[in-house]
């Protein structure tokens, strides 16, 4: 148990404005936090069997001190979620509950829950409010913030979906200690990730208090959420539906997600892994390209082995499509304009920016290389 007081990310975004919170006990006070946002005193909670198992119990009893009762809707973990059949069995059950316009949705759970319930909450009688408690390092930290919400299609990762901003987000810290080491580690690949694109400070921030954090300091697991969830909202404040400096955010992403596709979406990568591979290579093909200096891919995955989470093609267990097919995989991706796809590159460590101006041949040989390597 950490002593730190909860603190606040006010997401200003006019209309569509809200708060985060992250701290300490925030499930035992979800109740007093969501009430304010409720027509009537009932909220229906989407979560699945490991989050309902370690952590229903104090959600709700959390609501029911505000006196909010609560339906629940208990699904398999894992990214095979993030999909049509999950989504038609939410949606469905959203209306069978007779779920009105003006009620709360809380997607309670990781990274899949959250951008799957965010979708339902979308298209719901064409939008309705929802609010996230994540559970997960890489939900506090990045998908509960910033309105992108969606499923997985077989085409490729987060191809179906809309933005849809939460109304409130609660991050409680505590439920951080029951993550298996894989899931926290996976989830540190997007909070590297922030240092990486943005921030050298956090970045030798991490270098010092990465591993403790890992270890499980609580205070320092919450100013890695908060600093992390600060460069968010800043980002997304700027550029909400990615028009531009958003895609900075996609750091490692194009690379990541046609592993994700290449592994079939299965437990062989999960999502964060994949962003530490995928900033590894980002920085290994700017050095290549001659946009940052040699030192520095070697620096993220000296962090990246230092904290023990995935950084090579070699860590993906199993087999791998050849580099070609891997990047008509990466033609799915959605920073793609006219067919030519869009890279995030460096500079240096903290100084990532968007260019369409990156060979193909450059990746190829790249990708070539990481796969010989195996
Ligand atoms: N919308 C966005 O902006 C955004 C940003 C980053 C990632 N994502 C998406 O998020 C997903 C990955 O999220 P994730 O890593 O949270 O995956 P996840 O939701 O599958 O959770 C990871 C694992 O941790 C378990 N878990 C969650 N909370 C727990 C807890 N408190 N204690 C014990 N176990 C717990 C889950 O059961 C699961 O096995 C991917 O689909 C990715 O595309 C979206
Ligand atoms: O919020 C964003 O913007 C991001 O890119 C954050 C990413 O970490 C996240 O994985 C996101 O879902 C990727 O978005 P996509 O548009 O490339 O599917
Ligand atoms: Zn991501």
């Amino acid at each position: 148990m950490t002593s730190s007081p909860i603190d606040t990310v006010h997401v200003d975004l006019g209309d569509r404005a809200y708060d985060v919170e992250i701290g300490a006990g925030l499930l035992a006070m979800a109740g007093a936090r969501i009430a304010p946002l409720l027509a009537r005193p009932k909220v229906w909670i989407v979560t699945e069997e490991t989050v309902a198992t370690l952590h229903l119990g104090t959600l709700r009893a959390g609501l029911g001190a505000a006196d909010i009762a609560s339906e629940v809707l208990i699904l398999p973990p894992g990214e095979a979620t993030k999909s049509w059949p999950h989504l038609q069995r939410v949606a469905d059950w959203l209306l069978s509950e007779r779920v009105e316009r003006a009620d709360i949705v809380v997607a309670f759970g990781g990274g899949v829950i959250g951008d799957l319930v965010g979708f339902a909450a979308a298209i719901h009688r064409r939008g309705i409010r929802f609010v996230q408690i994540p559970t997960s390092l890489l939900a506090q930290v990045d998908s509960s913030v910033g309105g992108k919400t969606g499923i997985n299609a077989a085409q490729g990762k987060n191809l179906i979906g809309a933005f849809h901003q939460p109304s409130r987000v609660l991050a409680d810290v505590d439920v951080l200690g029951t993550l298996k080491p894989r899931d926290f580690l996976a989830g540190y690949g997007e909070v590297a990730k922030y240092g990486m694109l943005g921030d050298a400070d956090f970045f030798a921030w991490l270098e010092v208090n990465g591993p403790a954090m890992a270890a499980g300091d609580d205070a320092l697991r919450q100013e890695a959420v908060r600093r992390s969830v600060q460069m968010k909202a800043d980002i997304v404040m700027r550029d909400e539906t990615e028009q531009g400096c958003r895609a900075l955010l996609n750091l490692g992403h194009t690379f990541c997600h046609a592993l994700e596709a290449a592994t079939g979406y299965s437990d062989r990568l999960l999502h964060g892994e994949g962003v530490a591979i995928g900033c590894a290579l980002a920085f290994e093909l700017s050095s290549r390209l001659g946009l940052c200096a040699q030192e520095d891919p070697s620096r993220v995955r000296a962090h990246l082995a230092a904290i023990g989470t995935k950084r090579d093609l070699s860590d993906i267990p199993g087999d791998l499509p050849d580099a070609r097919a891997l990047l008509s995989l990466m033609g799915q991706d959605k920073k793609v304009v006219a067919g030519q796809l869009r890279f995030i590159l460096a500079r240096g460590i903290g100084d990532a920016f968007v260019t369409a101006d990156v060979p193909t041949k450059a990746v190829e040989t790249l990708l070539q290389d990481a796969l010989a390597a195996r």
